[in-house]
């Protein structure tokens, strides 16, 4: 029977009966929104306004038994029908019939993704949920009403691997359901396939060629401008966000990147970090995405940042290129493809070649300076194998000799087992059919999150001391044999654990770039300063202030820098 339908005859009922016909209206409700989520707004006005509205109109007819004004009926239908859907939202949510409630967590995180939301606006969401499954004792905890995310390296694979789950709702909200939408939002497996290769070849080993004298040369500028600090002094984090933003500028678009040379006269890194908070929203409550679009105010912030990225892909585009940059590849300027992607197609690249590009690699960068300035012994060792490739007069900027450099590599991959960019994975969901990952069941309809940072600190995948920052341990998983321990505790190391650059076909296709960009800096920051914590500064602050938004945020990094030479 349909709503309406149901509702016929309303004026004939008693106001008890009727009640119990509101009642049963917004049940009706609950299960439409329950199992297709309908967007369109006639259809979600008239589910939340027009038929509470109606029925207000039907309980006019009861004259005969109350003298009810037009607005005390409505009054009492709006809160009836209201009362009623949320009552049996919660109730569901809650009940042993919903499909997750096997899974354990905070009652309010069950309720509403709006606390989902809370969380991570507030930065700490990795700590968060590491308690949280320390204080569930659960590797799959619930993290929203039809959210759960996992802290079990055996479900990796049947989730984020190639025959695993699309992206889930979270990329439509950050698209705000737009048809032009970059390769990370892309939800349709076959369309994001397609869309992902011009993105593998311009980051391809031929194309990661012409990338390394643009490195070079502004990473030769980095240098230059940490020795330029007021006496000695710097914001070592914000030198590095400059350096990687443009060298992503050249990189991508062929130029017009000069952060480290003018500064930020334009305030760009401030509407970077608004609009990478506005996308936290977006991303939480995609629903509400939908509507804020048509509310361009609402989300500003969020759409300066796309439109910036999709000006400066436009621009580039009608330029035309001077070098093979990345957007020679996503343009198919190289021919690759039978037929040419549109030019707002391309465009829609342009925020994501922005933050993927400089906020990554930057994070890490500043990061890896960072655990070396706690960890001298780890910074000495460094040095040494720096100096062992490169002594002076070497040029460092020669990538020649990273497949030998093992310290290097360690210490890489030790930062980011601790510090993964993402550390609360991206958004995986199931549509019709549940799957089983690991020893976990996901329901349909279920979006699902690996836990990174929980995974790579997790014991049973690295050990001893998951939570320490021991380089050592990458060297020792090649020759176990070399691991001497004074207590009894075994060497493990779990490499199917280890997914900063995450897992599948929709890993991060900037992988191999983001690994030479990072090892040719190290390089030559390491062969030609020193650096040290700036005195006063509150060492412990860095990680306490590291926000898990898009890409993991960095604070400020106060640091003093000498020229090695003048060290020595
Ligand atoms: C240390 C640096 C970096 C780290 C740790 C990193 C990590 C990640 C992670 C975790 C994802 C999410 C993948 C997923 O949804 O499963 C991702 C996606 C992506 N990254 Fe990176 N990234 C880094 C640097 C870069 C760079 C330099 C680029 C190049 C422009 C880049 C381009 C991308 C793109 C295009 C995607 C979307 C891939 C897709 O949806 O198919 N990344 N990255």
């Amino acid at each position: 029977m349909s709503v309406v339908g149901m509702l016929g005859g309303l004026a004939d009922l008693t106001l008890k009966d009727a009640l119990v016909r509101i009642g049963g209206a917004a049940l009706c409700t609950h299960v439409i929104f329950n199992r297709v989520e309908p967007l369109s707004p006639p259809l979600v006005a008239f589910l939340l306004v027009v038929e509470p509205l109606a029925l207000g109109w039907m309980l006019l007819q009861h004259q005969t038994h109350f003298a009810l004004s037009f607005l005390i009926s409505v009054l009492i239908t709006f809160s009836a029908y209201h009362a009623t859907l949320i009552t049996s939202i919660i109730l569901y949510r809650l009940s042993p019939f919903h499909p997750l409630a096997r899974y354990p967590g905070p009652l309010r995180l069950k309720l509403s993704q709006v606390f989902g939301f809370q969380i991570a606006l507030e930065g700490g969401r990795h700590r968060e949920l590491q308690k949280m499954h320390e204080e569930y004792d659960t590797d799959v905890l619930r993290l929203g009403p039809n959210e759960i995310i996992i802290r079990d390296a055996s479900a990796i694979s049947a989730i984020m691997g190639t025959n695993g789950l699309g992206k889930g709702p979270g990329a439509d909200g950050r698209a705000g359901y737009r048809t032009d939408r970059t390769l990370i939002n892309w939800r349709d497996a076959e369309v994001h396939a397609k869309r992902r290769k011009p993105w593998i070849r311009g980051t391809n080993t031929t194309a990661l060629k012409e990338y390394e004298p643009v490195i070079a040369a502004r990473a030769g500028q980095l240098v230059d401008m940490v020795l330029r600090g007021r006496d000695g002094t710097v914001n070592l984090s914000q030198c590095i966000k400059f350096f990687a933003y443009d060298f992503m500028s050249d990189m991508a678009f062929g130029g017009g990147g000069e952060l480290m040379r003018d500064g930020d006269v334009h305030g760009l890194m401030h509407r970077m970090d608004a609009g990478i908070k506005a996308a936290i929203l977006v991303e939480s409550l995609p629903w509400l995405s939908f509507y804020m679009e048509k509310v361009p105010s609402m989300v500003a912030k969020f759409r300066q940042l796309r439109e910036q990225g999709a000006q400066r892909a436009r621009q580039r585009i009608l330029r035309g290129a001077l070098t093979k940059d990345l957007f020679h590849y996503l343009n198919n300027d190289d021919g690759a493809e039978a037929v040419s992607p549109s030019v707002e197609a391309v465009a829609a690249e342009g925020v994501l070649v922005i933050l993927a590009g400089s906020e990554t690699t930057s994070g890490v960068l500043s990061t890896i300076m960072y655990l070396l300035m706690r960890n001298p012994d780890v910074y000495k060792k460094l040095q040494q194998e720096v100096d062992k490739f490169y002594p002076p007069g070497e040029n460092a900027l020669d990538c020649k000799c990273h497949s030998e450099m093992t310290y290097l590599e360690a210490v890489i991959n030790e930062s980011l087992r601790l510090f993964p960019v993402q550390p609360s994975g991206s958004q995986r969901a199931t549509r019709g059919k549940g799957i089983v990952a690991g020893n976990h069941y996901i329901p349909p309809y279920t979006s699902v999150r690996i836990n990174t940072w929980s995974i790579h600190r997790d014991p049973r995948n690295f050990s001893p001391s998951p939570e320490s920052f021991w380089p050592e341990r990458w060297l020792i998983a090649e020759d176990p044999s070399s691991y001497k321990s004074s207590t009894s505790k075994p060497f493990i190391h779990n490499a199917n654990a280890f997914i900063p650059f995450s897992f599948g076909p929709s890993n991060c296709v900037g992988k191999n770039l983001a690994l030479k960009e990072m090892k040719m800096v190290l390089c030559h920051l390491v062969q030609q300063v020193a650096v040290r914590f700036a005195d006063g500064y509150d060492v412990e602050s860095y990680e306490r202030e590291m926000k898990d938004w898009f890409a993991m945020q960095v604070p400020e990094l106060p640091v003093v820098v000498t020229q090695r030479s003048e060290k020595a």
